[in-house]
């Protein structure tokens, strides 16, 4: 969870994310100082601040867009500038709206989340397509697959920048802002997915938003840390000493199967 005191011994509960000493500045006006913050495999962790605050900053740094004046980022205990497994990271930036006349397929837009940098130049497989079509039908979006993504809703089109996220099963997701411009059903339910994914898989969070009330209500009220303007708040799907005994580590591909074998056994198969 938070801070850097946090013990961080248990196996399921290493650090994802480390922040230590951490220091940004945009034409020398700092918008991150002294930051000290830890977050382990398994905590939901909700960013709010005011606008300016620099949360959208942060993110970006822990995603290498931006480097620290000062300080250190280590994800998965690797130093960033070493860091290369970005396929362990979803990342959800905020204002994604598509132009209408974007040409993509929602099929297109969430198999081009397999392209990491070693795939750029690949032809997509068998087991390629699998996985596409496992986010699409994890994030119910099946239906969708061949319409163009800027023909979407907004709420639609959240999902599918989710499954675009989710495709390479990451260990960590970020989301900047995941709800902004979609109405407030959509919005709830795109919650309700979330909350669903932290509690049953084995995926860390980190996501800024301004639905407060939202945060508050998975998350608290109390923060467990405070840096400037930026408020965290931060729970975790079990208490850190019976990790031990939950089996939550299923893979989207793993939902997949399980509902197929109870529709086969409901089907008397
Ligand atoms: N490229 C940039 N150059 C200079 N200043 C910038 C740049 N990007 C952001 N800033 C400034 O840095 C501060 C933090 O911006 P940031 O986007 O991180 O805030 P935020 O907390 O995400 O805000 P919001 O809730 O409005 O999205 C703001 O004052 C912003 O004006």
């Amino acid at each position: 969870m938070q801070q850097s005191t946090r013990p961080a011994g248990e196996r399921c509960h290493l650090p994802v994310v480390s922040m230590e000493n951490v220091s940004f500045q945009y034409e020398q006006r700092n918008v991150i100082e002294e930051l000290n913050f830890q977050i382990l495999q398994r905590d939901f962790v909700g960013l709010i601040g005011s606008n300016g605050a620099g949360k959208t900053t942060l993110l970006r740094m822990i995603v290498g867009l931006l480097k620290p004046d000062r300080g250190e980022v280590r994800l998965f205990g690797t130093p960033l500038g070493q860091f290369h497994d970005w396929e362990r990271i979803g990342y959800v930036p905020q204002k994604n709206a598509f132009n209408p006349l974007f040409p993509a397929t929602v099929r297109e837009v969430v198999l081009s989340g397999l392209y990491g940098r070693k795939k750029l130049f690949k032809r997509m497989n068998r087991d390629d397509y699998k996985k596409c079509e496992d986010a699409m039908h994890a994030l119910r979006i099946e239906e969708l697959a061949d319409r163009r993504i800027g023909r979407l809703s907004g709420g639609q089109q959240q999902r599918v920048f989710l499954a675009r996220a989710l495709v390479n099963n990451p260990e960590l997701l970020i989301l900047d802002e995941p709800t902004v411009g979609i109405d407030s059903e959509s919005q709830e339910n795109f919650f309700h997915m979330i909350r669903h994914m932290h509690q049953r898989h084995n995926i860390t969070f980190l996501m800024v938003s301004h639905d407060i009330e939202m945060m508050h209500a998975y998350l608290g009220y109390e923060p467990a840390h405070t840096s400037g303007k930026i408020k965290f708040f931060v729970k975790h799907t079990h208490e850190l000493d019976n990790c031990a005994e939950t089996n939550l580590a299923h893979s989207l591909r793993g939902i997949r199967l399980a509902e197929e074998s109870l529709e086969a056994v409901n089907r008397g198969e």
